[in-house]
């Protein structure tokens, strides 16, 4: 996929971040649109109409894609905007603005993992030939959005700013239901119970699985391969059994690299 170099200039000089904006902050690969879905849901209280109706990627735009920037520009009063860039070349107004941002973390390895099954069925990357040569290029920072380090440290000097709330995928998928009210109290939205219920069913991994606005199929062809697949397993690092040959090595250089990056 291609950010050329003005246009990504173009979004951290000009693009003007609102204070009733939300914004949502991950890595590629660390639940995203899971995250996008779920607050999505919690501003329809539940509804999932919205959800089943309008894809995903215009729902909550990418601020640094072309597209998103655009759909983004255009939409009056509060946006949901969706961004995986690093904090240095984030929009700088944000940095003035009373948005509320949310950054989802991932555990790496498992960022590593959907990661190289990811972009393996993707037609705008440069594709790993095998999890070896990807786990390189994930260490050096040579992917997508750059180093996972880079990323999560940059946006980590942000905890104690009161309009930002960190994450993590792990506790969205321990405790969904906590998660999901502690995302409403930091947007100040309540829900009833069965709105709340509504919220979690429909943001489901099977719901999202079989939401066709949401699950990306109707990308395939154009921007993936026919067999590829979004919501692919959603589980934690203990199934690491799939990629058993270097599971050891992985955890051990990202062990490393993590204790090098302090
Ligand atoms: N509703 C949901 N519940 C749990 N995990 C979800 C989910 N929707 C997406 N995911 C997982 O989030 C990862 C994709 O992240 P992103 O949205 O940032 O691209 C995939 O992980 P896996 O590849 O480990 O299955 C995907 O399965
Ligand atoms: C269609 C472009 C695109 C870019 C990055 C993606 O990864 S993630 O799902 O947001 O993590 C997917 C699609």
């Amino acid at each position: 996929m291609e950010f050329p170099s003005e246009h990504l200039r173009e979004v951290q000089e000009d693009f003007i971040i609102k204070d009733e904006d939300v914004l949502l902050l991950t890595y590629p690969k660390s639940g995203t649109n899971w995250l996008i879905e779920t607050v999505c849901l919690i501003y329809s209280k539940g509804d999932p109409k919205w959800v089943q109706s309008e894809p995903i990627w215009d729902r909550c735009p990418w601020v640094e894609t072309k597209h998103g920037y655009e759909l983004l520009k255009e939409k009056e009063g509060p946006r949901l905007i969706s961004s995986h860039l690093p904090i240095q070349l984030f929009p700088k107004s944000f940095f003035k603005s009373k948005a509320k941002m949310i950054y989802l973390i991932r555990n790496p390895r498992d960022v590593l993992v959907s990661g190289y099954f990811f972009w393996r069925i993707a037609k705008f990357v440069k594709r790993p030939q095998s999890l070896e040569q990807y786990f390189e290029w994930f260490v050096e920072g040579n992917v997508v959005f750059g180093s996972w380090f880079d990323h999560a440290r940059g946006w980590m000097s942000m905890r104690d700013k009161e309009n930002f709330l960190i994450l993590s995928y792990e506790e969205m998928k321990w405790d969904t239901r906590s998660t999901v009210e502690k995302i409403c109290q930091f947007l100040g939205k309540k829900l009833e119970p069965e709105e709340l219920n509504s919220v979690l069913k429909n943001s489901s991994f099977q719901a999202m699985k079989e939401n066709s606005m949401s699950n990306y199929s109707l990308l395939k062809g154009q921007y993936f391969e026919e067999n590829g697949q979004l919501l692919r397993k959603g589980t934690l690092i203990n199934d690491l059994g799939e990629i058993n040959d270097c599971s050891m090595l992985t955890i051990q250089r990202i062990s490393q690299s993590n204790s090098d990056y302090g």
